[in-house]
């Protein structure tokens, strides 16, 4: 008998002995011995082999060319219209499909497949992540940003990170600062003609400030009248830093893991100035902190993310600029971008758009001030974003996984070290009812059949999971609340007819394939 219907023949035996129910304080056991052998098996069959997970095959595999073969002219796909390109192939050969995307890959679409990943995670989770950071780090002598490094270097920087980023109340200390930068947003959308270019950018604004005074202990000034020259630059560079690294975990660019090719020469150029002007407000906070430690003044139970880090034992000056340079690159662009789509969801639903205005106003009044207090009982506007992030996901396929076991996904054999992207994208419109509509209802309703299966609930996971998700998760959430808080307190949301059936493609977060022409109406 091999192992593996040794261990299937171990689970029947437990069910058997009547310990379905208590199973639970037997997971460990099954996990242990699963990771030794791989996913138990609920079905009867032995697993197919690896080679034969359906998907493009014979050239399409090959290195480098197989790439290549996804997108125009050989498909009709772009690294922007991977989803398109996701969806096809999940037609064309159902849920588990092996392809090359950059390197030999394989996406897996089943809610219980994507659970089955996390389980097998491990102690220190991999994915496959931004490698033309990782060169650039290495060319330049550098440690690794945190979402690259790997093992016991990742803890040791993630541990002091999530005790700090990842409670439960970490973002609400920062309320007030970030409540006062959606103030100055609001108040450019209420009383200028904003139009869809200068929206977008106003969303990237309000994202890095919102950041900023996370990171930095302070604001950019890029809601002056006269913004200054440098910020608008460190913006511009954490963008084209985001885009160059997007085209290289899409097979875009390969050069540059040889030589220095034109995309990898953009990353030098945005990422280095990115470097450069965070490492300086880095040494500006840090000095004003000194200044305020030696007149008395600074009170140590106060929110202060980068005292608390540089106080911390065992963390060098390199690893907290480190985390804060990342914390600003991961926190930029992908927060901006999504403002536009929860505000496009909300626009193109007048009357949950409604409901939620409702409860704020509710809660606040049209100019009542946001405490953490009220700002905890908004539970459908938490609701409508949740579903936000389930109709339309920020990322095509963000989440992956590199496990450090062998595991059975879709009948196959998956072995240890395989690239596995989860398209929980795709699961999240399979496995709902009346997908494409935007019903926030569905997060509240107590019998949503989510909160029973747990697998299920893994479909919508705009984060990711497990101890390798998004790190700065509280505050994108908090920031997102809060400019849509501050907008429906004020401002009516509705889109232009031209802007009414918008495509939304992926750079790599997801982007109108035009800009949105919103209108912003002053509520009576
Ligand atoms: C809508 C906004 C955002 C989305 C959709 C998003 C999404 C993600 C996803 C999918 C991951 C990978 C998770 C996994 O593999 O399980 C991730 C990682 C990460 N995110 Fe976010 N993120 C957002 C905002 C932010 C913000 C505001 C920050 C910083 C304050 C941030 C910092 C990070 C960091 C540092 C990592 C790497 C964590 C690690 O490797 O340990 N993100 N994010």
């Amino acid at each position: 008998m091999n192992e593996y219907k040794q261990i299937r023949m171990i689970k029947s035996r437990l069910v058997k002995l009547g310990w379905t129910e208590g199973l639970g304080s037997h997971v460990k056991t099954l996990r242990f011995l699963s990771s030794h052998v791989g996913q138990l098996s609920t079905e009867g069959s032995e697993p197919k082999p690896f080679d034969a997970i359906p998907g493009p095959k014979g050239i399409h595999l090959w290195p480098i060319i197989g790439s290549i073969l996804n997108f125009k002219p050989f498909t009709k796909y772009t690294p922007e219209t991977l989803h398109q390109y996701m969806d096809e192939l999940h037609e064309k050969f159902g849920p588990t499909v092996r392809l090359r995307l950059g390197t030999e890959a394989v996406v897996v679409s089943e809610p219980k497949d994507v659970e089955t990943v996390f389980q097998n995670e491990g102690k220190y989770p991999k994915r496959h992540g931004f490698e033309m950071m990782s060169i650039y780090a290495k060319r330049n002598n550098l440690q690794d940003s945190i979402s690259q490094l790997q093992g016991e270097a990742w803890q040791s920087l993630r541990s002091p990170g999530n005790r700090r980023l990842m409670k439960v109340d970490s973002a609400l200390h920062y309320l007030g600062p970030q409540s006062e930068v959606a103030d100055n947003f609001v108040h450019i959308l209420a009383t200028q003609d904003v139009s869809p270019d200068r929206l977008q950018d106003l969303c990237f604004r309000y994202a890095s400030e919102s950041i900023a005074v996370v990171a930095f202990n302070g604001r950019l000034g890029l809601f002056d009248a006269n913004p200054d020259q440098g910020s608008v630059d460190f913006l511009k560079a954490a963008e084209t830093t985001f885009e160059m690294n997007g085209r290289a975990l899409l097979g875009k660019s390969i050069g540059h893991r040889w030589y220095r090719n034109e995309t990898y020469k953009q990353l030098e150029k945005s990422y280095g100035l990115v470097r450069k002007v965070a490492l300086g407000h880095i040494a500006q906070a840090r000095e004003s902190l000194e200044q305020r430690i030696q007149a008395g003044q600074l009170n140590t139970e106060e929110p202060n993310l980068l005292f608390s880090l540089l106080s911390e034992k065992g963390l060098s000056e390199e690893m907290v600029a480190n985390l804060m340079i990342s914390l600003y690159l991961a926190g930029t662009e992908s927060t901006a971008k999504y403002m536009q789509v929860f505000f496009y969801n909300l626009a193109k639903n007048p009357e949950k758009q409604n409901k939620v205005r409702k409860e704020i106003l509710d809660l606040l009044g049209p100019d009542g001030r946001l405490t953490a207090e009220k700002f905890l009982k908004m539970v459908y506007l938490k609701a409508a974003l949740k579903e936000s992030f389930r109709l339309i996901s920020p990322t095509s396929l963000a989440t992956s996984r590199i496990l450090p076991v062998d595991v059975v996904l879709g009948g196959y054999k998956i072995p240890a070290g395989t690239i596995l992207y989860l398209n929980c994208p795709r699961a999240s419109k399979t496995h709902f009812e009346n997908p494409y509509e935007f019903l926030p209802e569905r997060w509240l309703r107590r019998e949503d059949s989510t909160k029973k299966d747990s697998a299920l609930h893994l479909t919508v996971i705009p984060f990711g999971h497990g101890p390798r998700n998004c790190l700065g998760r509280r505050f994108a959430e908090q920031e997102l609340h809060l400019a849509a808080i501050k907008v429906l307190q004020k401002l009516h949301i509705d889109v232009h007819r031209e802007s009414a059936f918008e495509q939304f493609i992926y750079r790599p977060f997801a982007t109108p394939d035009k800009p949105i022409r919103f209108k912003f109406t002053k509520i009576d």
